[in-house]
């Protein structure tokens, strides 16, 4: 007797009509039909139960989702409808788990959750951001500000998937051209990125890199609003005006791309979402080299990948062969973002962010002694800490603090997924405590002036007050879980903001007595006593507004400025350090500037690069004297403009951005736009993106296996 051929698998499918023709189904189908699997279509309109059983379900119903943000009644009942369907499925393996699409779908939540996950990773992060509702211009330029955001900004609809309005967007220019973006939106730093992107299409296991065109080098200036719609732009055919590099800027060389940085940024927003099919766009800052994601996609095109569906079929088979581990199943439905009273859904009013990425399993809590960041340094270091309290607070400046009573030592739960929260997480201290945004002081009480101080004892754990930027959450992640296996249950961290700019202060050596003293008046003073003992370890301390502390406790005056000695000094002492400060010097002056990405203040003395890097700055130490010197310098240097790009008028919202780099050593990246030569090199008009890149990836397409 012949063996009894086993039945065919069946895989529930649904793509609108629009995806199906570009997806191939009947490609699809006969892929499938080899490996014993049958594809059956979801009839959504009907009841779904009757239509399974199914092995494994494959859909993208995003512009389901969509159409119910936008209000339709009929998509909102077959989004339900779905959902439940699923929920009633438990084991039934789902590409993709919808609560991942719940967060894709809302740019807000996606760049939160990019924000958290990379906040570890000194190469990766995701730009600036901040949601400006539809509310008037000063409302939106304190959001921005306080949010880090720097112009030139991407503005992108707040839910970003579906149909075409989704992907309506603006670059605007300058503040005073806000007013040409209608509506609430997701305001995000523009990279200057060369033009290039980087599409990652993963599927499973394996990922493809794909180069295309994207937007040009923009820069702050008082030019029109530029509309565009990103699917004009980034695909590969695409020929747009706005994709071709300026003149000036085609010599610029553009970092190479490493693909160990591509895999690890796969790896982690993969894990954290839990999807297989994904589209990561990532671009490369060419001044920094750091490389910002900048938009995450369910179920892209995978366009120019080749032999696509026989991996779309082996990876369903191997979903199938897993079916033990069933789907995510989270209480995570679109009526999340649906607003209560119907209507059209603009805007994040009334959602909790942060609780829905927890909610939706993106971010577990961290365990004691885990250590969540890509690198492996710290790893079977253990604290034996306990998890206490991380509090969210995204409607004001005030922090507020909880303090898990008793134990000696603690581990401190950072949540990061917000850009505009407030956390204060205290370990073992007995006392809670609310601060201001103005103001550092101690535990029993805060105040947004006046000089408060404290003396915080040997149990005190993390103390992060108003991490209102991503920058300083970077800052504090980066590092706190290194000082949690290294300190012997004492560790101090302090993370304020004052007028949009940031502080950073830590403490890693287990000093019992510590002096801690902010001065608001004074704007953000910190006494030297506070981190004196910090000599040899990595702590840190960036200070603006005027004053600037390195770890070993050496200050500059009220302008900023160091002694020179005492500068390089500083320097040699914060070799170990994990942010290193560095001190600008101009003909013996010194101009300190920060590189929010970067949180690095660069230190170019003699007119010599010391770090060897040139960055473009994107924030500025305000003191008289930087911006006298940039002043100055602009003026002497006028080939420089496109980098000096001073803005005196508003240099009190922190838009000078004086690239002291162009004065010196004219053989650097940047010194190529004031040795007047900027057509020495370059990409011609017609292609769409320099061809160095394209030399450093050596198809369009290519397949990594991890
Ligand atoms: N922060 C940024 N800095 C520089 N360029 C950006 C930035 N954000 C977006 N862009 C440019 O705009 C294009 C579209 O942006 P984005 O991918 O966010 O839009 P989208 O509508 O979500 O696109 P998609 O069609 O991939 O879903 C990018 O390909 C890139 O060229
Ligand atoms: O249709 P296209 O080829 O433009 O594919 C785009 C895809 O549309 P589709 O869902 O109809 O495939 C988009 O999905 P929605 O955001 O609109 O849901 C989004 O994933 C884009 O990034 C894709 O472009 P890619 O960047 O991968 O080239």
């Amino acid at each position: 007797m012949e063996p009894r051929k086993e039945l065919p698998k069946r895989i529930g499918f649904w793509l609108n009509e629009k995806k199906c023709k570009k997806f191939n189904v009947p490609e699809f189908v006969e892929e499938c039909r080899k490996k014993n699997m049958e594809v059956i279509k979801l009839l959504l309109h009907e009841p779904l139960q009757p239509q399974g059983p199914f092995d494994v379900i494959l859909h993208k119903i995003t512009p389901i989702y969509a159409q119910a943000l936008d209000a339709n009644q009929e998509a909102c009942l077959l989004a339900s409808a779905f959902e439940q369907y699923l929920l009633s499925v438990p084991s039934v393996p789902v590409v993709d788990p919808v609560p991942a699409l719940h967060t894709l779908l809302h740019r807000p939540a996606t760049y939160a959750l990019l924000h958290a996950i990379t906040a570890h990773d000194d190469q990766v992060m995701t730009p600036p951001y901040v949601e400006l509702p539809d509310t008037n211009m000063r409302t939106k330029k304190q959001l921005l500000a306080q949010a880090g955001v720097t112009f030139p900004i991407v503005c992108k609809p707040v839910f970003g998937c579906g149909g075409t309005a989704a992907h309506e967007l603006a670059v605007v220019l300058s503040a005073s051209r806000l007013t040409e973006w209608q509506g609430p939106c997701v305001a995000q730093s523009f990279v200057q990125h060369g033009a290039v992107l980087y599409k990652l299409y993963v599927l499973g296991d394996a990922w493809h890199l794909v180069v295309r065109p994207s937007l040009k080098n923009f820069r702050a200036t008082d030019a029109p609003t530029v509309h565009f719609n990103s699917s004009k732009v980034s695909k590969a055919d695409s020929c747009s005006p706005l994709t071709q590099l300026d003149q000036s800027d085609r010599a610029m060389r553009h970092p190479q791309p490493d693909n160990s940085v591509f895999d690890r940024i796969v790896r982690t927003v993969r894990e954290s979402l839990s999807m297989d099919l994904l589209g990561i766009d990532v671009v490369i800052d060419s001044s920094s080299g750091q490389y910002a994601i900048i938009d995450v996609n369910p179920f892209p095109s995978y366009d120019s990948i080749a032999d696509l569906m026989p991996c779309f079929a082996t990876l369903l088979f191997e979903k199938i062969q897993q079916r033990s581990c069933g789907h995510v199943l989270s209480a995570s439905s679109i009526n999340d973002l649906l607003p209560a009273r119907g209507g059209r859904r603009q805007d994040s009013a009334g959602i909790d962010i942060p609780a829905l990425l927890r909610a939706r399993g993106h971010l577990p809590r961290l365990q004691c002694g885990e250590d969540s960041r890509t690198d492996d340094s710290h790893e079977g270091n253990s604290s034996p800490n306990t998890i206490t309290q991380a509090t969210y607070n995204t409607e004001d400046a005030r922090s507020s603090a909880a303090a898990a009573g008793g134990e000696e030592n603690s581990c401190i739960q950072t949540d990061s997924s917000s850009t505009t929260n407030s956390k204060i997480c205290s370990s073992s201290g007995k006392k809670n405590t609310s601060c201001d945004s103005n103001s550092f002081t101690d535990r029993k009480s805060c105040s947004s002036s006046g000089k408060k101080e404290s003396n915080y004892g040997e149990n005190d754990a993390t103390v992060t007050m108003n991490t209102m930027n991503a920058a300083h959450e970077k800052t504090l992640n980066g590092r706190y879980r290194k000082e949690l296996s290294e300190n012997k249950g004492c560790i101090e961290n302090a993370v304020f903001q004052t007028n949009g700019i940031n502080v950073t202060l830590s403490h890693d050596n287990g000093i019992s007595e510590r002096k801690k003293t902010c001065d608001a008046a004074a704007k953000n003073v910190i006494n030297s006593t506070d981190i004196k003992q910090n000599t040899n370890g990595p702590a840190n301390i960036i200070a603006q507004n005027g004053i600037i502390m390195t770890s070993n406790g050496k200050r500059s005056d009220s302008s900023g400025i160091f002694d020179e000695s005492q500068s390089k000094n500083d320097l040699k002492s914060d070799q170990n350090a994990q942010l290193n400060i560095k001190c600008t010097n101009i003909a013996s002056k010194c101009c300190y500037e920060l590189d929010e990405m970067q949180n690095e203040v660069h230190h170019i003395t003699n007119n010599t690069i010391t770090d060897g890097i040139t960055h473009s700055l994107k924030g500025c130490l305000y003191s008289d004297q930087c911006e006298d010197d940039c002043a100055g310098y602009a003026e002497k240097h006028s080939k420089c403009d496109a980098y000096c790009n001073l803005d005196l008028a508003s240099h009190t919202e922190g838009s000078c951005s004086c690239s002291p780099a162009c004065d010196v050593s004219k053989t650097n990246v940047l010194c190529t736009y004031s040795a007047g030569s900027p057509s020495a090199a370059g990409a011609s008009s017609s292609q769409p993106y320099p061809s160095h890149v394209m030399s450093s990836v050596s198809s369009s397409s290519t397949l990594q296996q991890r």
